[in-house]
């Protein structure tokens, strides 16, 4: 895939709360976004725009600054962007890009609400806080498709989708994955305590048991990264047969994934 195109003007962050917050971060620390070309609106006081603010950032600038946006990011609720955007648009410009990390809202809601901007809508991790989120990745426009890559990839293993209704499917997947992955080992803590171990024992191991599973990935496929750690016999099989019996553990994060894009569709 060709490099994306760089960002030649101002990046507005509309919503500063988790996810904008870890956006900003991302940008900071791998410089994808200089902290000058930054103009960040939020109605309450943030650490993470605080620190861009000390670093040549716009924090709640009046709105006429806006007329030379590049980007428009919308990081607020599903339930709020209509009311968030509607004092703001009569001051972009006609290149402004509009783009949209809010989970289920589509784009031709989108487009419906706030007239005739390009929208890229990309669902990232909040890991992009520390240059190692995962983003996914939709546009009809190739412009702002670009425009959405080049703010992600330098701090996002970055998918492009191919249809814009795999975005739910996607956030249910990667959006919320890593919450899935954090349940899953606070669970595995908790029977390491019905097995003996103390409850700080146990949330130790669990907690770096899933660093390590995480750090020791590279590139292989995950049945080869299995087969290294259960033996043909040995304890890890047994357990992992444990899990998989009568199929429960497909059937659950079929339910866990079919719920959350559900949930996603209704946020829209
Ligand atoms: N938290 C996550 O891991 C992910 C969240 N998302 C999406 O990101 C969006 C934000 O989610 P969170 O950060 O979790 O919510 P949040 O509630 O932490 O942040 C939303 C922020 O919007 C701010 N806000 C409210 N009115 C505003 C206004 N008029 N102008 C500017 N800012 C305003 C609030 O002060 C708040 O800080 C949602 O649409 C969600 O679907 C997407 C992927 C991952
Ligand atoms: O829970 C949510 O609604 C958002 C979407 C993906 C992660 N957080």
């Amino acid at each position: 895939m060709p490099n994306a195109a760089s960002v030649s003007g101002p990046v507005v962050l509309v919503g500063c709360g988790r996810l904008g917050s870890a956006i900003l971060e991302g940008w900071l620390l791998s410089g994808t976004v200089a902290a000058s070309d930054l103009i960040i609106l939020s109605p309450s006081e943030k650490p993470a725009a605080e620190t861009a603010r000390a670093k040549g950032a716009r924090i709640n600038p009046p709105l006429e600054t806006l007329t030379d946006a590049a980007v428009i990011v919308l990081a607020v609720k599903p339930a709020l962007w209509r009311e968030v955007m509607a004092p703001l648009a009569p001051f972009l410009n006609d290149r402004a890009v509009i783009l949209s990390v809010m989970a289920g809202v589509t784009a031709p809601t989108l487009a419906e609400g706030i007239g005739g901007w390009p929208i890229v809508r990309v669902m990232p991790t909040t890991g992009v806080s520390r240059g190692r989120g995962v983003a996914s990745v939709w546009s009809a426009d190739a412009r702002a498709g670009d425009i959405g890559r080049a703010l992600f990839e330098p701090m996002a293993e970055t998918v492009v989708l191919a249809d814009e209704v795999l975005m739910d499917a996607a956030t249910a997947v990667a959006g919320s994955g890593a919450a899935y992955f954090y349940a899953f080992t606070e669970a595995l803590a908790r029977a390491g305590e019905a097995a003996g171990l103390d409850a700080t024992t146990a949330d130790v191991l669990a907690r770096a048991t899933l660093r390590s599973a995480a750090d020791s990935m590279g590139d292989d496929g995950l049945e080869a990264l299995i087969a290294r750690i259960a033996s043909p016999g040995g304890s890890t099989r047994a357990g992992l047969d444990a899990m998989a019996k009568d199929g429960r553990l497909t059937a659950m994060l079929d339910e866990t994934v079919a719920a959350a894009v559900k949930r996603n569709r209704e946020m829209g």
